[in-house]
Parts: structure tokens; sequence; C-alpha cells
């Protein structure tokens, strides 16, 4: 099977996010903090929404030349002046209180000369420039001005906006409720023994963090160990657990190995297969379909390595539109290459390494393993260069598109 590329694959899941639904929940906005907004934010209200006082100070009506001035008041912070500021009076003004309607300047207490108490005289030392320290209704932002697009990811910063500007509650996606896959007679969690044949479950908690770095917390996880004489218990298993769930992500029994049978435990499920292979290394083992209850199914490579580009390039991108934000190949920089690649090339290779900065430019140097089966050289990788079909080598110091992760 040759399987289609990497572009290609994505496009068939454009076509299937066509079609789901999208659905969506008001939430409150104290929780709301990785979800992506479902509604555009307007302001309510002009911001700020009165005219306030940028210092402490004095605010009153400028007039050319004179000096001194009657305190008539003081005014803090959410309190409002309701009386008069005649000519040649003041009111003593905190930062933040309302400006009196009347006032049209606030002089900063440093350039004024008194005890600050009501009916005491104040005399300006130095020059002062009519309207100076006020902040005007308005002046981040009139009532009605969009703000905050639909499909914005609610980040701490988008949180403390929506609160300053009084909402309580906002219309969000769903996120979805994923099933999390491993396979394999040989995987064995951590905590037990290693013996011959047996390899720990790695792919377990890669797949679950990366979905929790996309706000995906809600995940079923079960081990499917491929035994013949298990499969009907461990498919009705299967059947049960993606009846509440919206996405399954597997790693492994995807390629064409005597007990690779997640694609038939699939197709149990009614799933129609958009590839079954990727034009890509590492990664090449790699599935997807879709259920007829709009299930995206996408089975991994068990390899870890394999596991690891099939999720940046295949299930992120996908995911991250599923969720409502844009989804895309992660950012593509124009690196260096810092040490030459000598590789026969049939299909695009996307190549695990780290971009580092050097002398303000990003150089990309490759992981000391790029193999599927690599597990080690994850630790560092935050970059994949692609180095497309039939470029067998690419020399050091030759600039190379490198996808950040
Ligand atoms: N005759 C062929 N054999 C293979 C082909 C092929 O085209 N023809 N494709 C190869 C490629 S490419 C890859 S990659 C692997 C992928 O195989 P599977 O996705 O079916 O994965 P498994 O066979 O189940 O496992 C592969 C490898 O990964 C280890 N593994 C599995 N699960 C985990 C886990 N949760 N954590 C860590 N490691 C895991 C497993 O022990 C195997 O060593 O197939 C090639 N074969
Ligand atoms: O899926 Mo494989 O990673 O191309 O060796």
């Amino acid at each position: 099977m040759v399987g289609v590329t990497v572009e290609a694959a994505l496009s068939l899941w454009d076509e299937v996010l066509e079609n789901v639904e999208y659905r969506t929940m008001p939430l409150s906005v104290t929780v709301a903090r990785d979800y992506v907004l479902a509604e555009t934010i307007t302001l309510p209200h002009d911001v700020p929404h009165f005219n306030k006082s940028a210092m402490d100070g004095y605010g009153l009506i400028y007039e050319d030349g004179r000096r001194n001035y009657i305190i008539d008041g003081i005014i803090g912070a959410g309190v409002v002046w309701n009386a008069q500021v005649p000519l040649g009076h003041a009111v003593r003004i905190m930062t933040g209180a309302m400006v009196p309607t009347m006032c049209d300047t606030v002089v900063m207490q440093e350039q004024c000369k008194t005890d600050g108490h009501i009916g005491s005289t104040l005399e300006i030392q130095g020059q002062i420039t009519k309207g100076s320290h006020i902040i005007y209704q308005g002046e981040d932002g009139r009532k009605g001005l969009e703000v905050i697009p639909e499909g914005t990811v609610i980040t701490t910063a988008v949180q403390a906006v929506l609160m300053g500007l009084g909402y309580e509650m906002v219309e969000v996606y769903r996120k979805p409720r994923v099933l999390v896959l491993t396979s394999g007679r040989e995987v064995i969690d951590p905590g037990l023994k290693l013996v011959p044949g047996k390899i720990y479950n790695s792919n377990r908690v890669m797949l679950q963090g990366f979905l929790k770095d996309l706000g995906v917390v809600e995940t079923v996880q079960y081990h499917v160990t491929d035994d013949p004489v298990a499969y009907d218990d461990e498919l009705e298993a299967i059947i049960r657990l993606a009846r509440d769930c919206d996405i399954i992500v597997s790693s492994g029994g995807v390629s064409v190995g005597l007990y690779d049978t997640l694609p038939k435990m699939y197709t149990a499920l009614g799933a129609k297969v958009l590839y079954g292979r990727i034009q890509m290394r590492p990664g090449a083992a790699s599935y997807g379909a879709v259920t007829p209850k709009g299930q995206l199914i996408f089975g991994l490579s068990g390899n870890p390595g394999a596991a690891f580009n099939g999720w940046h390039l295949l299930v992120k991108p996908v995911l991250q539109r599923y969720l409502g934000r844009e989804g895309q190949l992660g950012k593509v920089l124009l690196c260096s290459l810092g040490e030459g690649i000598e590789k026969k090339n049939p299909f695009d290779r996307y190549v695990q390494g780290s971009i580092v900065f050097e002398k303000g430019r990003p150089v990309f140097y490759k992981n000391c393993s790029n193999a599927s089966c690599g597990l080690v050289g994850l630790v560092t990788v935050n970059a994949l260069a692609k180095i497309p079909k039939g470029v067998n080598s690419v020399s050091g110091g030759e600039d190379i598109e490198v996808h950040m992760l």
C-alpha cells in the first residue's frame, strides 16, 4: 500500500471536518482557559466607561496663568463627585477616580504645594498642560467594537480581558472526549519487571500528554493486547468505550503484521477508512477513518518516533481545527542546517531535531537517532525538518524548511 501524502491526508480530514457538528456550550470565564471561543466578543460599553484620573492629584478647570486653586473636596476611586467645581476651585482626586464632568485637567500632586485639606489653597508649581492626566472615556475602545474574534483560544490574558469587560459566561466549543488505545502483548507498564520480549508503554502517556497540551483532558485509556484469544472481549470493550467518545487515537497495530488488529476492530465499529498509510518517514504506518457517528479515528504507529511524527503532522492539526482553533502544520521557519543529512528519501522525510539560535540565526540540528523506533532522542525534539521526496542529501549550512512544534 503506497498511501497518501501528509498534505493529501489533511485535505481528506478537511472534508470530514466540514461535516462535524460543532457543539458549543456556555461556560464560566473563570474556568474557560484553553477552551476556544464560539462567539465574537464586542465591547459591551465604552472602555473605560467614564473619564478617569491617571494620577493622584487635583482635578480642575484649566485657566491660563492661574496658579492658585481652593480645594473643594476629595474623591477616591469608585466615588462620583456630584457637585460643581467652579473656576478657581479644585478637587483632590485619586488614580482611577471619575474626573468631575466640568474638570478638563488633572494636576499631579507632586506639582502642587498644599496640605491637601478641604478649604486649603493649592499652588501649582511649574508648567501644566490643559487636558493632562485624564484617561478619556472610550480611549481603549468604543461600545460595540469587536475585540476578541470567535475561534480565539482563551488564554489567561483573554480571561482577564473578558472579566474586565464584565463577562461572567461565554460560549465556547465543547472539548471532545477521546479514547486513547495502546496495543501489543509486548507492551507493559513501568513498574512491572522487564523481561525479554517486553517493552514499556511510552506511547500512552505521550498521547495523553499531547492531548492535554491541546486542552483535551477528558480521556479514557484502554490497552488492546492483540492476542487473538482476547479479540472478542477486547472488541466488546472498545465498542462500549467508543460509545461515549468523539475521537479515538491509538498507537500500534496498524501495519500489516498478523496481530495488527486495530483496523479490523475499527471496521467492526463501521469506520470508513480515509487512508491506511502515509507517504512519509518516519510515520508511514498511520491510519485515518471516520465512523458513521462522525467519530474521528487516528491510528498511529506503535514505534514511538513514528507515533511522535504522526501526532504532530496528522493528528494535532486536525484536532486543532476540530477544537475550533486554527489548525496548521507547525509554523515553518527557514533554518540553516547544522550538519548535513544523507539519506535515501523515496518519500518526504520529517527529521526530528531541534532549532537553536546561533548569533541570532536559527540553526537546525538533527537528533542522534531518527529511526521510527527511536525513543530516547525525543527528549530534545522541538522541530521537524522536511526533506522532500527525492532529495537524498542536504549539506550543512544549506537552508531548510523546519516545522516548529
Ligand atoms: N512487512 C511490513 N512490516 C512493516 C511495515 C510494512 O510496511 N511492511 N511497516 C513498518 C513500519 S513503517 C512501522 S512504523 C511499523 C508500525 O507497526 P504498527 O503501527 O503496527 O505498530 P506495532 O507493530 O504494534 O509496534 C511497532 C513497534 O512499536 C512498539 N510499541 C507498540 N506500542 C508501543 C507503546 N505503547 N509504547 C512503546 N512502544 C510501543 C512495538 O513493540 C514495536 O516494536 O511496522 C513496520 N512493519
Ligand atoms: O511508520 Mo514507519 O515509521 O515509516 O517506520
